[in-house]
């Protein structure tokens, strides 16, 4: 009988702890977002090394571009704790939910991103630049200044996340270049064509927090003409992409179908009025694209 005992409460434990480490990766560290961010960074290494990888560097590009992101990410949960406990969306997550201390996330992100810029700058300098601007883009300007106060937050500090491309780029070449140049504007807008999308999705958790995203503050309709805009540019540089040499011709059509699928859907929205509905397909369908054009610079 106290053997049953003991036996269920290890076991709860156990459970416990699982579910707190999976919200932990899920909800603070934004595994699916930080891992794409990584997973473009890995890519564009790759393409910049004709797929013959320095093993070494790669190694220590990957922990580097891990490091940065995370701790940049966990950052952002500890400054966006308010913000997230008044969203149904975010109210979930750890430390609004109480299972993790902000002191404790401040100081455990604190540390994967000053490992991650160190291990960066022995890469180069330029992973080291890429992972700091990268971290200055996404936390104090977008979480402490810009988030708070303006529609337009997204514009600058999307370009958060084409700093893991640049990195991967330049830890093989050096310097940037035009190619690398070229994957950090696609990633940049695209982050807008994603979170526009998304917003629009989410207008009212955003609204119940007083976030001024674009959709909240210029209504869905508008939100959308955004994602909208930022799309056809997101197609000219995958144009230009294929024009430069940096993905082929199948590349090319494989990554501009979900690409062109996503915009459709926006114009759906556009037209049906059932902006909620189409808004979440669009989003969904322009993170396939972002996988797919990426993963096209090693297909050629
Ligand atoms: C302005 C920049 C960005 C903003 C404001 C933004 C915002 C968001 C938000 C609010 C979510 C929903 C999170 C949730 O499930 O509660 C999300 C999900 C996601 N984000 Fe971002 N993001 C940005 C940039 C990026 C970048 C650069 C990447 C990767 C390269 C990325 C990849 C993802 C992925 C993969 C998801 C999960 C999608 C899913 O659940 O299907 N985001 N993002
Ligand atoms: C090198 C480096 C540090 C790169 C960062 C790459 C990256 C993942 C950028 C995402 C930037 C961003 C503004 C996310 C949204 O946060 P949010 O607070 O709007 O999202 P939330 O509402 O879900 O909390």
């Amino acid at each position: 009988m106290i053997n049953c005992k003991v036996n269920n409460n290890f076991t709860r434990k156990i459970n416990y702890v699982k579910a707190t480490i999976k919200d932990i990766l899920f909800g603070f560290f934004k595994l699916k977002q930080s891992l794409l961010a990584v997973w473009i960074g890995i890519l564009a290494f790759l393409a910049a090394s004709g797929l013959k990888p320095n093993l070494y560097y790669l190694f220590l590009t990957i922990l580097s571009l891990t490091f940065t992101v995370f701790g940049s990410t966990g950052l952002n949960m500890v400054l966006d704790a308010d913000i997230d406990s008044l969203m149904p969306r975010t109210s979930w997550r750890p430390i609004p939910s109480g299972k993790l201390g902000r002191l404790e996330g401040a100081l455990l992100s604190l540390s994967l991103l000053v490992a991650g810029l160190v291990i960066g700058a022995l890469v180069n300098e330029w992973v080291f630049i890429a992972g700091l601007l990268g971290f200055i883009l996404f936390v104090p300007l977008y979480t402490l200044f810009l988030k708070r106060k303006t529609p337009w937050s997204t514009l600058i500090c999307g370009f958060a996340g084409g700093m893991p491309a640049l990195g991967g780029w330049t830890a093989v070449t050096g310097s940037p270049g035009i190619e690398g140049v070229l994957l950090l504007l696609l990633a940049g807008f695209w982050s807008n064509l994603h979170i526009w999308s998304l917003a629009t999705y989410y207008a009212e958790d955003y609204r119940k927090a007083n976030v001024p995203m674009l959709p909240v503050v210029k209504g869905e309709k508008t939100g959308l003409v955004g994602a909208l805009t930022m799309g056809v540019i997101v197609g000219i540089l995958t144009y230009a992409l294929w024009a430069v040499g940096l993905i082929g011709l199948i590349g090319f059509l494989l990554s501009i179908l979900p690409l062109l699928v996503s915009l459709f859907y926006i114009v759906r929205g556009l037209t049906t009025g059932d902006y909620k509905t189409w808004s979440y397909k669009a989003f969904k369908m322009a993170s396939i694209y972002m996988a797919v054009v990426f993963l096209a610079l090693i297909l050629k």
